[in-house]
C-alpha cells in the first residue's frame, strides 16, 4: 500500500506543500494517539475557559490546538496559522509560503461520550503583499492549495485534496504510517439520506422547513420516496459519511441567536469541506452562494452550509430560491 508522501511526489506537488502536509500528518498522529488513550491521557472533560466564540473549551480542544500550533510553527514553509481556538493569527516564518487555518477538534460535544471527532484544515498561499496580519487569510476558498480532515474514529483516517480529487489514507497503527486506502472518492448525485439538527426546525426559515418537511413525508409527499436521517453532531463525521455514500448535510441559517445566525465557520469548516465535496463531484452552498466563492471578511466568520449529493443540494436550493426575505419571519 502506498504511503502519503510518495503519492504527493508522484503528483508533483511542490516540496514546500509536501512539507506542510507532512507536518499535518505528524500532528494527526499525535492527536490520534491521545484521542484513543481517552481518559488514560486525561483528555476528557471541560476546562473552566471559553474560547473566543464564547464556547466552553474541552481539554482536548486545548490540547489539540496546542499540538497543532507547536508542530506546525516549526515548519519553515508556514507563514502563520489561524485556529478556531485562537482569537488572532499566530505567526510562523517570515518567508513561509503557506498559511494554515484549522479547527483543531471538531465535534467537541462528542469527546466525553467516546464518539467521533476530527481535525479540519485548510492550506492557503501566503499573498505576495504579506502583511503579517489576519487579512492574509481573507482569501476565498477557491484559493486553497490543500484541504482536508482527520477523523479519529475506530480507525484514524486522513482525507484530503490538493485539487486532484479526494484521497483517503488510513493510519496503520502497527507502522505508524498513513496508507492510501481510497483514491478518487465520488459522491453519488442522488441520495435518500440527510443530516440536519432537527431540534432547530422551528428556528429555520420557512423554505428550509418546507424542504425538510417534504423529505419527512416520504412516499406520501411530493418527493415520492422515503428519506433516512443521520446526525453525528460532528461535521467532520457527517461529511465523511457523505463522501463515503452520499447524502445531504445542512447547518442552515436559524433564528436562535440573532447575532449568530449560522453555526459553522467559513475558514476552517465551510471552505475545506466545500472543496473536498466539490472535488468528489458534489455541491457545497451557503444557501445564498457557492461557499468557495465567498470573500471572507473575518477569520472566524460563520456561514450557512448545505452540501453533498449534487442533485439533492440543487433540490434544496430550489426551495430556498427567492426566499431570503422570509428569514426574519420565522
Ligand atoms: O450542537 P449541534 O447543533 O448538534 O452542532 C453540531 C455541529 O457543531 C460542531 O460540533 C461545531 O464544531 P466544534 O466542535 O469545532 O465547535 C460541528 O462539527 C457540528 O456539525
Ligand atoms: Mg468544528
Ligand atoms: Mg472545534
Amino acid at each position: 500500500m502506498q504511503r502519503l508522501i510518495p503519492t504527493l511526489r508522484r503528483d508533483q506537488v511542490d516540496e514546500a506543500l509536501i512539507s506542510v502536509i507532512n507536518t499535518l500528518q505528524i500532528c494527526a498522529k499525535e492527536i490520534s494517539f491521545r484521542v484513543h488513550q481517552g481518559e488514560l491521557a486525561g483528555v476528557l472533560g471541560s476546562t473552566l475557559d471559553e474560547n473566543i466564540q464564547g464556547e466552553t473549551q474541552k481539554h482536548l480542544d486545548v490540547l489539540a490546538n496546542q499540538l497543532l500550533k507547536d508542530i506546525l510553527l516549526e515548519c519553515k514553509h508556514i507563514r502563520a496559522v489561524a485556529s478556531e481556538e485562537e482569537e488572532g493569527i499566530v505567526s510562523g516564518f517570515e518567508d513561509g509560503k503557506y498559511l494554515v487555518a484549522f479547527d483543531p477538534l471538531d465535534g467537541s460535544s462528542n469527546i466525553d461520550i467516546n464518539s467521533l471527532v476530527g481535525t479540519i484544515f485548510s492550506v492557503l498561499p501566503t499573498p505576495e503583499s504579506n502583511s503579517g496580519k489576519p487579512d492574509m487569510f481573507l482569501q476565498p476558498g477557491t484559493q486553497q492549495t490543500a484541504a482536508g480532515y482527520v477523523l479519529y474514529g475506530p480507525s484514524t483516517m486522513l482525507v484530503f485534496t490538493t485539487g486532484r480529487g479526494v484521497r483517503v489514507f488510513t493510519l496503520d497503527q502497527k507502522v505508524g504510517e498513513f496508507l492510501l486506502t481510497d483514491t478518487d472518492v465520488q459522491i453519488p448525485r442522488q441520495t435518500s439520506e440527510f443530516a440536519i439538527n432537527m431540534s432547530n426546525h422551528r428556528h429555520w426559515q420557512p423554505a428550509m422547513r418546507d424542504y425538510i418537511d417534504d423529505l419527512l413525508l416520504g412516499t406520501e409527499g411530493p418527493r415520492g420516496r422515503n428519506f433516512n436521517m443521520r446526525w453525528i453532531a460532528a461535521m467532520v463525521a457527517d461529511v465523511h459519511r457523505v463522501l463515503c455514500r452520499g447524502g445531504l448535510f445542512a447547518y442552515p441559517w436559524d433564528a436562535r441567536k440573532p447575532n449568530k445566525p449560522y453555526k459553522l465557520r467559513l475558514m476552517y469548516e465551510g471552505n475545506p469541506m466545500a472543496w473536498l465535496v466539490e472535488q468528489a463531484g458534489g455541491m457545497a452552498h451557503s444557501g445564498e452562494q457557492r461557499i468557495l466563492d465567498i470573500e471572507p471578511t473575518d477569520i472566524h466568520q460563520r456561514v450557512g452550509v448545505i452540501l453533498g449529493s449534487a442533485d439533492e443540494v440543487s433540490t434544496c436550493l430550489g426551495y430556498l430560491e427567492g426566499s431570503q426575505s422570509t428569514k426574519r419571519n420565522v
